[in-house]
């Protein structure tokens, strides 16, 4: 240490702030928010959360966990995406990123800040510039095939939920099936059946997130990135176009007008 700059004078930022920052992504309405409220109702005493949603034009998901009494209002922020919801976690990461350093340095120290994806497709992840690790969330009413259909969250994300397992026998959902497909298709990586009804699931969602938690912190977690998502189409007011992330065309190149 230079000999003028002693331990008063570093700056607190120096300090390590830096929580585990869990993205959670995965198709619309698999329950991603009702995820983090687990999350949150199960871990809030011991464990420091922050979380930040990401919703297209609305603060919608943030209001529903502020609603949900799960952790201080101040500690829900929200980002709106405006666009496409994987652009913001996965091509510019910008507004994510100052969110979760802000909240990062306003609660100092954060074990765990929870990022929510938009709810998207098949195809969404987060970029390991975003996030340490990452949830990819189905649900059995999706239908019990999906597991089986792949993509890099399926596949790759640090760990595959399917969720609301309460709901099988009504679907006609064989969840140990789903479980086995999702297992060839992560070719063993973890997965979880979860139910926000059944606390012996959520005993294990928690133990999972804690046990990241302190490889986080021991610096044995090294961020995976899932992969690039899969070409897909947008739908606009002139019919849509198909869009592609892969990176030798660009991220935000066009293949296809409809
Ligand atoms: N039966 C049952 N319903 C659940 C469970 N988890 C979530 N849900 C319900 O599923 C619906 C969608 O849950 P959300 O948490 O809003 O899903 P989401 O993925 O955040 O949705 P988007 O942000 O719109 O993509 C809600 O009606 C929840 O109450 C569960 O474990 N069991």
């Amino acid at each position: 240490m230079p000999e003028n700059l002693t331990q008063e004078t570093i700056p607190a930022a120096a300090a390590s702030t830096r929580s585990l920052r869990l993205g959670v992504a995965g198709p619309v309405g698999t329950g991603k928010s009702s995820l983090i409220a687990t999350i949150c109702r199960a871990m809030s005493e011991e464990l420091q959360i922050g979380v930040i949603t990401n919703d297209i034009y609305t603060d919608e998901d943030a209001r529903f966990l502020r609603s949900a009494g799960v952790l201080p209002e101040e500690r829900i922020r929200a980002v709106e995406t405006g666009a496409c919801p994987h652009t913001a976690i996965r091509d510019d990461v910008t507004a994510n990123l100052l969110a979760v350093e802000d909240l990062e340095s306003d609660f100092a120290p954060l074990d765990l800040v929870l990022v929510e994806s938009g709810g998207d497709n098949l195809t969404a992840t987060f970029s390991p510039a975003l996030v340490d690790a990452q949830i990819f969330v189905l649900d059995v009413a999706g239908g019990g095939d999906v597991a089986r259909k792949g993509g890099p969250g399926i596949a790759r994300a640090d760990l595959l939920v399917i969720n609301k397992i309460d709901l099988a026998p009504y679907v006609d959902v064989d969840v140990e099936q789903m479980l086995a497909d999702a297992v060839d298709a992560r070719e063993g990586g973890p997965v979880l059946a979860l139910s926000r009804k059944q606390q012996d699931t959520v005993d294990r969602l928690s133990a999972w997130v804690r046990e990241m938690v302190a490889k986080h912190r021991a610096g044995s977690h090294t961020p995976q990135d899932p992969g690039p998502m899969a070409p897909h189409f947008h739908a606009d007011e002139d019919g849509g176009y198909i869009h592609t992330h892969d990176d030798a065309e660009g991220a935000d190149a066009v293949r296809h007008q409809h």
